[in-house]
C-alpha cells in the first residue's frame, strides 16, 4: 500500500495524486449513491448501522481543509465509502452492485497512478 511522505515534497506530491483519484471518483458513471453525505432521513435505519458515515463530498472537504497527511490517509476514507456500502446494500443491488464497480475502479487507478 502506499508509502508514508517521507518528506513535505512527498506529501504535496501524494495529495495531487488524491485530488486527481478523487476527480476520477466523481467523474464515474457509478459514482451517484456516493457523491454526498447519505441522508440517515430518506434511508432510514443508516445511522443506526453505519458508525462511520464517509461520502465522496466529505473526502473533498477534508482534502481542501488539509486533514489528509498522506495518500494513505485518503485511501482509508475512501474505502470506508465502499465499506459502508457493503455493509448496508446487497451485493445484488443497483447501489451495492455500483459500490463493488467503483472499488474496482479505485483500486486500479490507485495503482496505476503510483506506479510513476
Ligand atoms: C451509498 C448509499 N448506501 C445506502 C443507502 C443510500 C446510499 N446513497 C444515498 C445517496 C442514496 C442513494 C439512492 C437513494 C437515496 C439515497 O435516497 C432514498 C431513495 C432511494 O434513492
Amino acid at each position: 500500500c502506499a508509502k508514508k511522505a517521507k518528506t513535505p515534497k512527498d506529501s504535496s506530491n501524494e495529495l495531487a495524486v488524491c485530488r486527481v483519484l478523487l476527480a476520477d471518483l466523481e467523474a464515474h458513471q457509478d459514482a451517484w449513491p456516493f457523491l454526498s453525505p447519505v441522508q440517515h432521513k430518506s434511508v432510514p435505519g443508516y445511522r443506526k448501522v453505519i458508525k462511520k458515515p464517509m461520502d465522496f463530498s466529505t473526502i473533498k472537504e477534508k482534502l481542501t481543509n488539509n486533514l489528509y497527511l498522506n495518500l494513505e490517509n485518503f485511501i482509508v476514507d475512501v474505502n470506508l465509502v465502499f465499506d459502508n456500502c457493503q455493509r448496508f446494500n446487497e451485493d445484488d443491488s443497483e447501489i451495492g452492485r455500483a459500490g463493488h464497480r467503483m472499488r474496482r475502479f479505485f483500486d486500479k487507478r490507485w495503482t496505476e497512478l503510483l506506479q510513476f
